[in-house]
């Protein structure tokens, strides 16, 4: 497993994100893995609270992704975990089997969401098995959402389908995704409008 380096240092108040791109070409150096670059380009612009971004870059094996997403669960405590990768129908695509195995509730809204979102860009979009999980523990819980591998599905799952305008007119998934964060015991996290507005239900005036 690559561990990219980090040269600066969490905060006590940084939420910490898992990000972990599943590729055994971007693993091999057969190309440059674009997955974990895209992932970070659009949270640091979509997210306006502090976050440590723990980065992983693993081959497509079962093993290796259950025992990825099990330690960024368990030792890092992320409570948001991003995958990319490995969702397909092929016989190496495994990130969803080792995404179900791992989690102890699934939130089958976002596949759902995710698969309505990329019909707008490629009609095989219902090749992608992605799915999302809470992983509960005693102290926390954590978020973990598969996104599909071609790096520019990364921003149109998050952020959804725009018009010629710019007006957002199918909602990404992340703007269910600070609320789901708040549901399940997580940091607050707060949000660009501009790249990404966060659905939060409004306070109860009586
Ligand atoms: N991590 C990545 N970095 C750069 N490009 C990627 C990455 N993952 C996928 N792609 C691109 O998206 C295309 C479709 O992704 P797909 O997951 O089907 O790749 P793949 O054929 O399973 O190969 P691999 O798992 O080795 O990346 C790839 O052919 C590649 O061009
Ligand atoms: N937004 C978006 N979703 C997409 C795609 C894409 O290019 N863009 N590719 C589809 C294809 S061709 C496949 S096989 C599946 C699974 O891709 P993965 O194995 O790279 O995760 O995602 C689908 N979803």
């Amino acid at each position: 497993m690559t561990k990219v380096r980090k040269l600066m240092k969490k905060n006590p108040e940084d939420i910490s994100i898992g990000l972990v791109s599943v590729s055994d070409r971007a693993y091999e150096g057969s190309y440059p893995d674009l997955g974990i670059p895209a992932l970070e380009a659009w949270l640091t612009s979509a997210i306006k609270s502090r976050i440590w971004l723990e980065k992983r870059l693993i081959p497509d094996e079962y093993e290796q992704v259950e025992k990825t997403l099990h330690e960024l669960v368990d030792e890092d405590r992320c409570s948001l975990i991003l995958t990319t990768g490995g969702t397909g129908p092929a016989r190496r695509d495994r990130t969803p089997d080792a995404t179900l195995a791992v989690g102890t509730r699934e939130m089958p809204g976002f596949g759902e969401q995710m698969r309505q979102i990329s019909l707008h860009f490629v009609p095989t979009a219902i090749l992608s098995r992605q799915v999302a999980v809470i992983c509960e523990r005693p102290e926390h819980a954590s978020l973990i959402l598969n996104l599909p591998g071609q790096p520019a599905a990364i921003r149109q799952t998050l952020e959804g389908v725009r018009d010629k305008d710019g007006n957002i007119i199918v909602p990404g998934i992340f703007t269910a995704v600070p609320y789901c964060i708040d549901l399940i015991g997580g940091p607050y996290i707060e949000t660009n409008e501009a790249v990404c507005q966060a659905w939060r239900p409004k306070k109860d005036a009586s």
